[in-house]
């Protein structure tokens, strides 16, 4: 038994001006006893148009009392698997049903295989794990992502190519009734957990979304709870000094002054990864009717971007206060789930919006989906430039200059990004294979001198893609797409993995050269010199060309 942190959630804001403006908020939210309302499951707090959507969205503020029924099931279905020799735990989910159990299990040490990709090559080592030995958790709330389905039919195939009896290695994480539990009740799958509907994804870290997963890899999911429950009477208090009501406060005040991005470095907080999941729940649930608060997540208080940061941004230091950040946020990972939470939901009462919906998410999955449902291949147009290994499309109205080479084009496109905007890399590639396009952030970020996002597609498109198309239309947007190398069918269905990965790329192109943003599309005929190629291009940027 992991021993249990009950250390309060802390909030330490450096700086008496930010400070000032952050209590005077929270005195008006203590005063208007929002804390209080919000754990009593008042849907009125953000107004009438929002209000029928949060009457069914706000039973996670007691689920570390409601969750905890479902220790026992875990901890008894994990012993049943122990018994037959199987340990290894792959996880198929999207956006608020894997970032959670993928923070739990980093903080807790424990191995848990995340599919929340439709690369072929990342999803086949996957599968070429030990099956004999691997349990596979699908979870969905819908029941009817499009990537989750395709890794449930493409494991369920494999499950049985290798002998092995597929209905009793899938176990089914989502909401009574979904289509994703007639599939498990049809099918005789090991095991069914109904979720809370009561919760959204983003808000779902301690439902069985979080615990299922994190417990069955062997994170102590009974401490988790223990910890929000230790948390949670401090975030509940109609108090200026409620950290919730400090933080949300803050971001409040920031974005008043026109200071959208949220900045996060982890600072030796022992939670890897933590910024991940704050970062869908933010933008998610911030990034709508043309504003918003964009996480921007970096690699360190030293990185660019944090250190140098300018008035359009707010930085936190996941962890221990330093000087370098606006704010320090710290806690165990049961009360910052909850920290946050809170802190998003009531700054979206500040802004004047429904933090608990997620209005565009759902046009980019349209515009993948009518191009899978195309007769011929996803039409790719023909590419502006072709440089070796690279090859650039600009699908939209933004266009390089004639004549422009590869590190021109992409000067010039970094200069189109809007005074104070931002850059979003895009790479629609296999986050561990490819792993080294993550540098493309730093690089960028230190050479272009604005905010920079980098985000793994399609992962990405249930987080901040939310923002992108919803929020402040600032944005400049740099994708990645490659070749890949081997593919995957994905069984009874008329589309490969790589099929669906291009179409999500260019269904969400789509969308945002629509909405008239800057729009450049990097192909990588080969991986691995493609990316050397475009990291060069990107160190020839100079901010002073912006
Ligand atoms: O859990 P699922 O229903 O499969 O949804 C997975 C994700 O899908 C969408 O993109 C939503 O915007 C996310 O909030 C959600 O977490």
């Amino acid at each position: 038994m992991t021993e249990v942190n009950d250390a309060a959630p802390s909030v330490v804001i450096t700086g008496g001006a930010r400070a000032e403006e952050a209590r005077e908020l929270a005195e008006r939210l203590a005063a208007e006893s929002v804390a209080s309302e919000l754990t009593m499951g008042n849907p009125t707090l953000w107004g009438p148009e929002a209000e029928a959507e949060a009457a069914v969205r706000l039973a996670w503020t007691g689920l570390a009392r409601t969750s905890r029924p479902l220790l026992g099931e875990i901890a008894a279905l994990r012993s049943d698997l122990h018994a037959e020799g199987v340990d290894r735990v792959v996880l198929a989910g999207m956006g608020g049903s894997s970032l959670a159990p993928e923070v739990i299990t980093a903080a807790a040490g424990v191995p848990l295989t995340v599919l929340d990709t439709t690369d072929p090559g990342q999803v086949a080592d996957a599968l070429a794990g030990d099956l004999s030995r691997t349990v596979l958790v699908v979870s969905s709330k819908s029941g009817s992502t499009v990537e989750t389905d395709s890794h449930r039919r493409i494991f369920e195939a494999a499950f049985e190519a290798a002998g092995i009896v597929a209905s009793s290695r899938i176990v089914v994480v989502t909401d009574p009734d979904s289509p994703l539990e007639l599939t498990a009740r049809t099918a005789g799958y090991r095991h069914v957990f109904r979720a809370d509907p009561n919760v959204g994804g983003r808000y779902s870290a301690l439902t069985a979304f979080g615990l299922v997963p994190a417990g069955l890899a062997g994170a102590d999911v009974g401490a988790l709870l223990a910890e929000a429950a230790a948390a949670a009477p401090a975030l509940s208090r109609d108090e200026a000094s409620n950290p919730a009501l400090v933080l949300a406060g803050l971001l409040g005040a920031a974005l008043s002054r026109g200071a959208e991005k949220v900045v996060f470095a982890d600072n030796e907080s022992g939670l890897p990864g933590f910024a991940d999941w704050a970062e869908q729940l933010i933008a998610e649930s911030t990034g709508k009717d043309g504003t918003g608060l964009l996480p921007v997540v970096v690699e360190g208080i030293d990185a660019p971007n944090f250190a140098d940061a300018g008035d359009d941004a707010t930085t936190v230091a996941v962890g221990a206060p330093t000087e370098a950040a606006t704010v320090a946020v710290s806690g165990s990972l049961g009360g910052s789930f909850l920290l946050w939470e809170y802190a998003t939901a009531i700054a979206g009462r500040l802004l004047g919006i429904n933090p608990f919906d997620q209005p565009d998410v759902e046009a980019a999955k349209k515009a993948a989906r009518s191009l899978l449902d195309a007769d011929s291949d996803a039409p790719t147009g023909d590419p502006v430039l072709v440089d070796g290994a690279v090859e650039l499309y600009a699908p939209g109205a933004w266009q390089p200059p004639a004549g422009a080479d590869l590190d021109e084009a992409i000067t010039a496109f970094v200069a189109a990004t809007p005074d104070q905007g931002y850059l979003s890399i895009q790479a629609y590639l296999d986050r561990e294979q490819d792993a080294s396009a993550s540098v493309l952030r730093r690089e960028l970020a230190r050479n272009a001198g604005v905010q920079t996002t980098f985000g793994w597609g399609p992962r990405f498109l249930h987080s901040t893609g939310q923002y992108h198309k919803g929020g402040h239309q600032n944005g400049a947007f740099l994708q990645i797409t490659g070749v890949a190398e081997e593919d995957l069918e994905v069984p009874e269905r008329p589309y490969t993995l790589a099929t669906l990965q291009l179409a999500q790329a260019l269904g969400d192109g789509q969308v945002l050269a629509e909405k008239g943003r800057p729009l450049l599309r990097v192909h990588l005929t080969d991986r691995l010199a493609g990316l050397a190629r475009l990291v060069h291009a990107v160190q020839t940027v100079r901010g002073a060309d912006r």
